[in-house]
């Protein structure tokens, strides 16, 4: 194939011909523009220009494969590099930019979760933290999941010598020195040059779990050697593990292929989200993106045909890879057969929003559930996980210490994660927190993140009154407000 001249890629700026460079080829992306998953203007911005860094914030370079055959022109001549354009003007002011000479507070003056969001947003680009606070429909379904903490309160006991005190919890086995763990989160290159592999340096620091999605910047093996090296450094004396979220692939061929990659990596067990048949209105995106599609003179941008959830060219072509953020509108619980079959590790539910479903997952012989509403950013005016699982003790309690149970959304503080295992909850998923430490401090921030949470948990034991976990009891929490609210059938039944 002949070399590509700067020149000749500059001319093809426009939805009518784009042409970028990454990792030294040229593609011709016309025709991918409208099945972009990410939106056509984001190409657009890029369009007769060197992509490479902006796309590796986003993506694994193994993307490039699953463009359609032709895209790939050539490479381009290295004497030309000049020629090229530059990327168009950023119009929308950068809240400001991720370089790391901002100045954001010392990392021990974050004290609480809501610091780190603080810090954060002092240091990502605009997009970046719409993307990570962003929710969905009018907000009203994270608004729940932060509120719901606070509408249930402890019922402390006193006098209860607890000095001593013991926060560990396992999770399928693995034991962890806290009843928390990082929730899986895509695209955290967006987030911290450093991606998951940074993530995973501070939780194997300092033990916690972390469950990795499958919507990462950087593939399933390349984080989980991230995780072997760290080990390595500190002699494998971290009980961190880490498990995996599923997004399935609809080709089932290639859902299987990643199965066993992500079993042969050593992942420790599979989180399939359910949660996101499509994606939901991510409504602060939509307002960006309508900018940015402006900005690009594109003057209203069709949903691809990716986000429109129909049927899908271009998900099945995506299956295989290690990393792709694609979703199955397809799936049902029928396939849990077949993944049963080719994954015999733990397998849980992530996304479970009422009784009905969790009772199904246990019929089902699921290893676990996760009471999720994915942050508040999927259906609008979802319950959150405390609601799910009020709901749960009221019309389906023998399913209570039969499963691992998890729930997560809106946590923002150590303490409240013993009102979850009071009400029988194994462990509560942290989402955003760590992702807003990560972006301001890097792995330390996840350190720092994981030590704000502990301390809050264990000062709240003392107060409780428990010295350790499994003494955690219903009646240790006043959750009536919550359970005045449940879900009641219209036709009265005690149990489903
Ligand atoms: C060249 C081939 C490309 C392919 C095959 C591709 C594929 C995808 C896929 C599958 C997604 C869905 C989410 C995920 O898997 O992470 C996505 C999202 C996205 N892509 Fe690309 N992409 C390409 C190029 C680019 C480039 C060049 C950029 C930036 C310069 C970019 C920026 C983004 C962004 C910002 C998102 C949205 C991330 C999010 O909100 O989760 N992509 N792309
Ligand atoms: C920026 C961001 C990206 C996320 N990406 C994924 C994902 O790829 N897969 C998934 O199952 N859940 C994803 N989630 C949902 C989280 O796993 C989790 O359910 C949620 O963040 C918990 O709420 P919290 O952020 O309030 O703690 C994402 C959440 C955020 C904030």
């Amino acid at each position: 194939m002949s070399k590509v001249d700067g020149a000749e890629v500059a001319k093809h700026d426009s939805k009518k011909s784009c042409w970028i460079v990454l990792d030294s080829s040229v593609y011709d992306v016309t025709s991918f523009l409208m099945k972009h998953p990410g939106g056509a203007a984001i190409l657009l911005k890029q369009a007769g220009t060197d992509a490479t860094r902006e796309f590796a914030k986003y993506h694994p370079l193994s993307y490039v494969n699953d463009l359609p055959p032709g895209s790939l022109l050539g490479a381009i001549d290295a004497n030309t590099l000049g020629n090229l354009r530059s990327p168009k003007e950023e119009t929308l002011t950068p809240l400001k930019t991720s370089d790391t000479d901002k100045e954001i507070p010392h990392v021990t003056l974050c004290v609480t979760c809501p610091d780190f969001e603080a810090a954060a947003k002092a240091v990502l680009p605009r997009k970046s933290y719409i993307y990570a606070s962003g929710s969905a429909n009018t907000g009203l379904s994270i608004k729940a999941n932060l509120d719901d903490w606070g509408r249930i309160n402890f019922r402390p006991r006193v006098m209860r010598n607890v000095g001593d005190i013991d926060t560990r919890r396992s999770i399928f086995g693995h034991s962890s020195p806290y009843p928390f763990y990082i929730s899986p989160m895509g695209t955290l290159g967006a987030i911290h040059p450093g991606a998951e592999p940074e993530m995973v340096r501070g939780a194997v620091r300092k033990g916690a779990h972390m469950v990795v999605s499958t919507a990462s910047t950087r593939g399933a093996q390349e984080i989980m050697q991230s995780y072997v090296e760290e080990q390595k450094r500190l002699n494998n004396a971290s009980p961190t593990r880490l498990f995996y979220q599923y997004y399935m692939p609809v080709d089932r061929k290639k859902a299987i292929q990643l199965m066993h990659l992500v079993k042969e990596a050593g992942y420790k067990g599979l989180w399939i989200t359910v949660d996101a048949p499509v994606l939901g209105k991510r409504t602060a995106d939509r307002y960006l993106q309508a900018e940015e599609a402006l900005a690009v003179g594109i003057e209203e941008e069709q949903p691809s045909e990716w986000e429109s959830g129909h049927e899908n060219t271009f998900a099945p072509a995506m299956g295989g890879r290690v990393a792709s953020g694609q979703l199955s509108p397809h799936t049902t619980w029928e396939d849990l057969a077949w993944i049963r079959k080719e994954w015999d590790g733990p397998i849980v539910l992530k996304g479970i929003q009422c009784a009905e479903d969790a009772k199904l997952a246990y019929d089902y012989g699921l290893d676990g559930i996760l009471l999720s509403n994915h942050g508040g950013r999927q259906i609008h005016t979802a319950p959150s996980a405390l609601m799910t699982l009020c709901e749960i003790r009221t019309y389906c309690p023998e399913i209570i210490g039969k499963m691992e149970i998890f729930v997560d959304g809106g946590l923002r503080d150590g303490s409240d994660v013993l009102k979850a295992l009071c009400l029988g909850a194994t462990a509560v998923g942290v989402g955003r927190p760590f992702l807003y430490a990560l972006a301001a401090y890097g792995s330390q921030g996840v350190e720092r993140c994981v030590d704000v949470l502990a301390e809050e948990l264990s000062t709240g034991m003392s107060l409780l009154g428990v010295t350790s976990l499994d003494q955690l009891k219903p009646e240790m929490v006043n959750a009536s407000r919550l359970l005045n609210e449940i879900w009641r059938p219209e036709s009265l039944r005690s149990r489903l």
